[in-house]
């Protein structure tokens, strides 16, 4: 099986190339060697690695800087998620496309469905979208969108990278407690990507009729919930336990009104993955359980560091 990703560089590309079972035959393209918004070289690529399956993991996911950077979020999650669509249309390949938590409001108080009405209250939250419905208009059942949430790994910027910076420089912190989703470490979704594309190559991937001519949805994130307080509560406590942080500071909780940002956020984004659990037969793994995992990677490459 011959799997072309977009987006290295980014967390979850990398996740992918990290855990590639063998067999695959993986072509990771990033920025510099295929920019998804120009039409000509997304199809120029396809033509070229002619790729059973492509997953695109490339996305503009700076959420306030969206807010005044309109044109180009729209331009690589809705026009760069076409353009990988109709490429993929022409040649015959199966689309893996990646969309996120953030195109639901959050005004409920249980797990989002996956056939739920979105309502995005952010520019990222609305361009994304606006890529999933074009996956949608392209493809339809040649594809599957998976959603997922509040993603970090060991390579690129994300929370519990920024949490360890300032909890090392600041002598205290206000995390936000009423943001609550599910933290999810990018090797856990690399992998269900794999299950999934491994089904999608021996045709054995469950067709639910529910999503007959239309590109069906999955959600994934790790297991459990909790607030930005509590992931930055439990990443201190680690760090600690794991020699990443040699003090600890006091964290407060704090309201979101009393931490502005440019871009609005779900204050309940907990999204359902009963489904891609049993299509993909992985059970999720708690989040608290992932983090440790992962930060024990961080304490190996800082254990590398100091030596040489
Ligand atoms: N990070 C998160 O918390 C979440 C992410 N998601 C979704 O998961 C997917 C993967 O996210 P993640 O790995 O975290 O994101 P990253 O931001 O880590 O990676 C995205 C990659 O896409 C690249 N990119 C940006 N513009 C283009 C372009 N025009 N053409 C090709 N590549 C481009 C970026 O390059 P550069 O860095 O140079 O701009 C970056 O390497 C995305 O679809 C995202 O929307 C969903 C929920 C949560
Ligand atoms: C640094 C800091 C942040 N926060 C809050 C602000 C914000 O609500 C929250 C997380 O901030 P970030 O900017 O890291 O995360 P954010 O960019 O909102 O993360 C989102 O990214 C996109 C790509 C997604 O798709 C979402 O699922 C989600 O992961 O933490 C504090 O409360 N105190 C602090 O000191």
């Amino acid at each position: 099986m011959k799997v072309l990703v977009t987006g290295k560089g980014g967390q979850l590309a990398w996740e992918l190339d990290q855990t590639k079972p063998e067999g695959v035959e993986l072509v990771s393209l990033g920025l510099d060697d295929l920019d998804i918004t120009q039409q000509a070289a997304v199809q120029s690529a396809v033509n070229l690695h002619r790729p059973d399956i492509v997953i695109n993991a490339a996305a503009y996911t700076a959420v306030d800087k969206a807010e005044t950077d309109h044109t180009t979020a729209y331009a690589v999650n809705e026009l760069g998620a076409r353009y990988v669509a109709q490429a993929c249309k022409q040649q015959g390949a199966y689309l893996m496309h990646v969309s996120t938590d953030f195109v639901f409001s959050g005004d409920k108080t249980i797990p989002y469905q996956v056939d739920e009405p979105t309502k995005p209250i952010n520019v990222y939250g609305a361009s994304k979208l606006a890529g999933d419905i074009a996956v949608n208009d392209e493809l339809a059942e040649q594809a599957l969108i998976v959603r997922t949430a509040w993603v970090y790994s060991v390579n690129g910027n994300n929370f519990v990278k920024t949490m360890l910076r300032l909890m090392a420089d600041k002598p205290e912190l206000g995390i936000i407690y009423d943001q609550v989703s599910t933290p999810t470490w990018a090797k856990g979704l690399a992998l269900w990507l794999w299950a999934m594309a491994a089904k999608q190559n021996s045709n054995s991937m469950i067709k639910d009729p529910n999503w007959r001519g239309r590109t069906p949805i999955y959600h994934w994130t790790d297991a459990g919930v909790a607030s930005w307080y509590d992931f930055a509560v439990a990443i201190q406590e680690l760090a600690i336990e794991k020699g990443l942080l040699d003090k600890v500071i006091p964290i407060k909780a704090i309201e979101a009104s009393a931490y502005p940002l440019p871009a609005a956020r779900p204050s309940f984004s907990v999204i359902d993955k009963q489904s891609a659990e049993r299509a993909s037969g992985l059970n999720s793994i708690h989040w608290r359980q992932q983090l440790s995992t992962m930060m024990d990677q961080l304490a190996e490459l800082k254990a590398l560091s100091t030596k040489h």
